[in-house]
C-alpha cells in the first residue's frame, strides 16, 4: 500500500480508544524493523523522522525513496504514514515537496500569535496536497547542555485556538519529556490532559516522549484523548544493548560475525520486540 496521511488511522483511533505509535526511523535497519512488525501485527504505524536524522540519511528525499521502495518490495498492507517530527517551517515545507504524507510544524517556542500565524499557513498548503499535518502547544522537556528540563504544562485555551485552524493532530505538553525520565519527575498532568480534551473535543491528541512513561500513565492517557503515541529512545536503547551485547560476547569475531548483516541483526530484532512490546501497549494490534 502506498504512503497515507495520517488523518483517518487516527480518527479512527480516537473513536476506538487506543493509540497508534510513532516510532522513529533513524536508518534502513530501523525503517524496516518497523515496517515488518506492523504488518505482522496488522498495525497501522506512523514513520517519525526529525530534521536531524533527515540529514543524517542524506536528505528527504533520500527517506522518501527508501520508505516507499520497502513498501512496495516487503508487501507492506498496513497504512503507513511518513510524518517529519518537530518540523520548522521550512523543513515542513522541504518535506512537503520530498513527497512525506504528514509533517508536524513545532511552533512551540513562538508566541502562541507567531505560533497561530505559521501554523495556519501550513495548515492550507497542507490541506491543498491532501497531508496530514500536526502542531504543538507547550513545549516537551528533555536535556539541554547536560541538564533535564522538565517538560511544560500546556495551556488548554491555547490548544483550543491552535485546534481550530484544522490541524489533523495536536501535541500538547502535559509534563512530558523527550529521553530518559529522572528519578524524581513528577509524572504526566493529566488534568492538564483532561482540560486540553475538554477544549479541543474529538481532535486526536500526541503523547511525545513516549519513552519510559510508566505503562499504566501511557494507558490513562489514551482513555483521556491520547491518539499518537511517539517512541524513539527506546528503540534506540534496545538497539544499543542488543548490539553491545553481541560484540561483547565476542560474536563479531567468530567467522563472518563482523559483516554488518549479522553485527546489526541483534540490534534489528530487539527494535522489532520494542516495537511490538509498544504496539500491544497502545493497543494498535489488529487496527489496520
Ligand atoms: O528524539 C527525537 O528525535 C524524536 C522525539 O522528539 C519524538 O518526537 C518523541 O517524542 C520520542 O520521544 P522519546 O521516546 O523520549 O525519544
Ligand atoms: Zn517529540
Amino acid at each position: 500500500m502506498p504512503l497515507v496521511n495520517a488523518k483517518e488511522m487516527l480518527t479512527k483511533a480516537k473513536a476506538g480508544h487506543y493509540a497508534v505509535g510513532q516510532f522513529n526511523i533513524n536508518n534502513l535497519e530501523w525503517t524496516k524493523a518497523i515496517l515488518l512488525t506492523a504488518e505482522e501485527l496488522n498495525s497501522p504505524v506512523i514513520l517519525g523522522v526529525s530534521e536531524g536524522a533527515g540529514k543524517y540519511m542524506c536528505g528527504y528525499k533520500t527517506v522518501v525513496g527508501m520508505v516507499n521502495g520497502m513498501l512496495e518490495e516487503l508487501n507492506i498492507t498496513v497504512p503507513v504514514a511518513l510524518h517529519l517530527d518537530h518540523g520548522s517551517y521550512e523543513g515542513a515545507k522541504a518535506c512537503i515537496e520530498a513527497g512525506f504524507s504528514s509533517v508536524m510544524f513545532d511552533g512551540s517556542h513562538y508566541d502562541i500569535d507567531e505560533n497561530v500565524a505559521k501554523t495556519t499557513e501550513l495548515v492550507n498548503i497542507c490541506n491543498e496536497k491532501g497531508l496530514s499535518i500536526e502542531a504543538e502547544v507547550g513545549a516537551i522537556g528533555g536535556e539541554e547542555d547536560g541538564v533535564i528540563g522538565s517538560g511544560e504544562c500546556a495551556d488548554p485555551e491555547e490548544c483550543k485556538r491552535i485546534a481550530d485552524l484544522g490541524v489533523t493532530m495536536l501535541a500538547a505538553g502535559i509534563g512530558n519529556i523527550h529521553g530518559k525520565y529522572p528519578a524524581n519527575w513528577a509524572g504526566l498532568s493529566f488534568e492538564t490532559l483532561d482540560a486540553v480534551q475538554q477544549k479541543t473535543g474529538d481532535m486526536p491528541l500526541v503523547l511525545h516522549g513516549g519513552s519510559g512513561i510508566p505503562d499504566e500513565m501511557v494507558k490513562k492517557a489514551i482513555t483521556l484523548g491520547v491518539s499518537k503515541v511517539n517512541v524513539n529512545t527506546e528503540c534506540q536503547l534496545a538497539f544499543a544493548e542488543a548490539t553491545r551485547k553481541y560484540i561483547e560476547a565476542g560474536k563479531d569475531q567468530e567467522g563472518k560475525g563482523f559483516d554488518p548483516r549479522k553485527l546489526l541483526a541483534p540490534g534489528f530484532e530487539a527494535i522489532k520486540a520494542t516495537v511490538k512490546e509498544k504496539m500491544e501497549l497502545f493497543g494498535s494490534v489488529n487496527k489496520a
